[in-house]
């Protein structure tokens, strides 16, 4: 961050469209308030409620959408001990030894290189201004075998884009020393997706389209689940350094748990650097820029990061959401209002993704 003038400094980021800047003001960290990040219910989602009662957590999600782009949500259905079973399994596999992590580093993956498997630390510099992040991470995509409302078969041009390692990749490699990493990520998965799929409905909704609205576009989503693991930043390091740096992420919209350590920060429109603090029982849902650009960028992307200042080690779940690979959104008319002109020419959630990563890499070259 380089000085601008005494009350504000610059924020540098990286954006599909080349590096931009945010002016942030020197007002000091503070925790978000409710109406900040709200907390949703999501009790109504069940099956047996009525649309009336689904239309009310709309309105609630778009008032979110449209003020930080984050929100809590809560009774959620997912059960407890999917979680801490993800947990304590994630644990497991990160505090071994780097050499018995090795054998599933992203870079063995035979279809999926850099974007499955476990990524060491500090190989990661997802805003390349500020240093490489001090996390390292273990990721999937998605996999119609652990999807259990696929409609099968996929389409052949699916089949070959998702590249799902035949091997099983990378749980083949984790099976010998933490066998039960896969027996406890893969039903976590498996919930979140089910209920990414619910709050896709509700999304549909609060853009005042019908709720089945985006269904297929989300038949075999472009997912992924990330396991985050941060260690602590020492006393020089909280001062210079990032877990993970400043970022929008990059598709529709993330579903995130994170342990209760504490440390994920968000940016408001305004320039304010909020805390979203753990709150026991919830996730945090975030908007990611594909979904800013069908809404002619009415719902935000919100810069984000993490700093683990809390002396232990860190973990959290993030599970990113786009579109089917070969659906393209273009801007949603219902987001348009009267003579309003589009924002953004249409391109598919996957190219956008692709365009947004090359810009990111680029913003590396230019620094050697
Ligand atoms: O660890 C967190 O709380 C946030 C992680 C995140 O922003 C990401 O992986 O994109
Ligand atoms: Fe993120």
């Amino acid at each position: 961050m380089a000085a601008d003038d005494s009350s504000t400094t610059i924020l540098h980021l990286a954006s599909g469209n080349g590096p931009i800047t945010r002016t942030i003001l020197s007002t000091p960290l503070r925790n978000a308030s409710p109406t900040e990040i709200p907390i949703i219910d999501l009790s109504a989602l069940s099956s047996s409620s009525i649309l009336a009662d689904r239309q009310h957590i709309a309105t609630q999600i778009r008032t979110a959408a449209t003020t930080n782009g984050f929100f809590y949500i809560t009774n959620h259905g997912i059960d407890s001990t999917l979680i801490s079973s993800a947990h304590s399994a994630s644990l497991d596999f990160f505090r071994q030894d780097p050499t018995l992590k090795e054998p599933a580093n992203t870079i063995h993956s035979t279809a999926n290189k850099y974007i499955v498997g476990w990524k060491p630390p500090k190989t990661q510099k997802i805003n390349h201004f500020e240093g490489a992040d001090k996390r390292e991470s273990f990721s999937l995509r998605y996999n119609p075998s652990w999807d259990p409302d696929a409609v099968l078969p996929l389409p052949d041009k699916i089949k070959q884009a998702i590249k799902v390692d035949e091997d099983g990749f990378p749980f083949t490699k984790t099976d010998v020393t933490v066998p039960h990493l896969k027996e406890s990520i893969i039903p976590l998965y498996q919930a979140v997706l089910r209920l990414g799929r619910n709050l896709v409905r509700c999304f549909a909704l609060a853009l005042g389209l019908k709720e089945n609205g985006f269904d297929n576009k989300f038949t075999y989503p472009d997912v992924s689940l990330a396991v985050n693991y941060y260690p602590p930043l020492d006393e020089v390091e909280v001062a210079r350094n990032v877990s993970i740096g400043s970022h929008t992420d990059f598709q529709l919209f993330t579903i995130l748990w994170q342990d209760d350590s504490g440390g994920l920060e968000v940016l408001t429109r305004q320039g304010q650097w909020l805390r979203a603090p753990p709150l026991k029982g919830t996730f945090v849902v975030n908007f990611a820029d594909y979904m800013q650009r069908i809404t002619n960028d009415k719902w935000v992307s919100t810069v984000h990061r993490v700093r683990n200042v809390s002396g232990g080690e860190r973990i959290s779940i993030p599970f990113f959401f786009g579109f089917n690979l070969d659906e393209s959104c273009g801007t949603l008319d219902t987001c348009l209002e009267e003579g309003e002109e589009k924002k953004h020419e249409e391109i598919s959630c996957w190219e956008w993704v692709e365009r947004r990563i090359k810009h990111m890499n680029q913003m590396s070259k230019d620094e050697k």
